[in-house]
């Protein structure tokens, strides 16, 4: 039985995840962890999250590994996250980490730390994206050269990083197809450049607006014709069930850092 402990679990995805282990079957929530000194410690689920079972309350975070929790999810903030990280290393467990906005020094801490724990990390766990990564890969290593690359991302109002981490992982797929440097090619603001657009070069655009779950499209563009790879989300449950189909996976595999293309096993 997976015993799955929630950190963040008051924040949208915190109680998307709450729903999607309800609806799972062999899953229990463990825990469902907020920050030490919320006000909602002790507090009812069930009074943020209607689907929630009675008996679940509001933990404490740093109290999650005294929990009976065999597996860790975290979607917070990269504060959080590096917190909730050195407690799953001190108590052994493995952990899904969807948390974006990370840093290089962050990510190189990811690696050190699937040195000592199995790590599922994707900055979309909806199998779509995932998808998608591949798709603009074939696209960016089919397409000619003069292509033009552009990616554009929409959020809800209320998201802070930017561009999206999954905008982020799209143009790195296509770097990485093209074989070039993903920070040297990487456009993220034109106001101070008076030039028109290089090869060479993977532009990208940002909306934020209401509550827009999330979009991302690749453009492949040149004189007469463009292609454009879309996908949008309608529902935070999808990159929950995801994250929770990750937890599920995790269970008894070596250390490691995987993301969520060996999850569905398209690797
Ligand atoms: N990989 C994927 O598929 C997806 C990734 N995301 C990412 O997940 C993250 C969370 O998104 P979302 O749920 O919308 O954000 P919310 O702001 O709704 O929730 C954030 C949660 O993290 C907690 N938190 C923030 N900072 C800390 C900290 N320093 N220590 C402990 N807890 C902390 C918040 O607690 P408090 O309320 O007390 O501040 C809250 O519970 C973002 O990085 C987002 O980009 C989102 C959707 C899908
Ligand atoms: O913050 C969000 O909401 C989302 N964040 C992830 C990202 O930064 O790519 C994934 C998804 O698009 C929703």
């Amino acid at each position: 039985m997976d015993k799955i402990g929630i950190f963040g679990a008051n924040g949208r995805m915190g109680l998307a995840l709450v729903e999607a282990c309800t609806q799972a079957n062999d899953t229990d929530i463990a825990a469902a962890a907020v920050r030490s000194g919320s006000e909602l410690l002790g507090a009812s689920v069930k009074s943020k999250q209607p689907c929630a079972s009675e008996k679940l309350l509001f933990t404490d975070e740093d109290l999650v590994t005294h929990t009976d929790a065999n597996v860790l999810i975290d979607f917070t903030l990269p504060e959080g996250m590096k917190r909730h990280l050195q407690l799953a290393i001190a108590n052994k467990l493995p952990m899904v980490i969807g948390t974006t906005g990370l840093t290089p020094e962050d990510m190189a801490l990811l690696k050190d730390a699937a040195q000592h724990i199995p790590i599922v990390f994707a900055r979309n766990f909806s199998v779509g994206v995932t998808l998608l990564l591949d798709l603009v890969q074939t696209a960016a290593a089919k397409l000619a050269d003069e292509m033009d690359i552009e990616i554009f991302e929409a959020h809800h109002r209320n998201k802070i990083d930017a561009p999206s981490g999954t905008a982020l992982a799209i143009g790195e797929a296509i770097a990485e197809a093209k074989g070039w440097d993903h920070e040297q090619v990487a456009r993220y603001d034109r106001t101070a450049i008076e030039q028109a657009k290089s090869q060479n070069e993977i532009g990208y655009s940002v909306l934020r607006a209401g509550d827009i779950v999330g979009e991302h499209t690749a453009y492949f563009a040149t004189m007469g014709e463009r292609l454009e790879l879309t996908h949008k989300a309608t529902s935070r449950l999808t990159f929950a069930s995801g994250a929770v189909r990750a937890a599920k996976w995790l269970r008894n595999k070596p250390n490691g850092l995987y993301d969520m293309q060996d999850v569905l096993g398209l690797k």
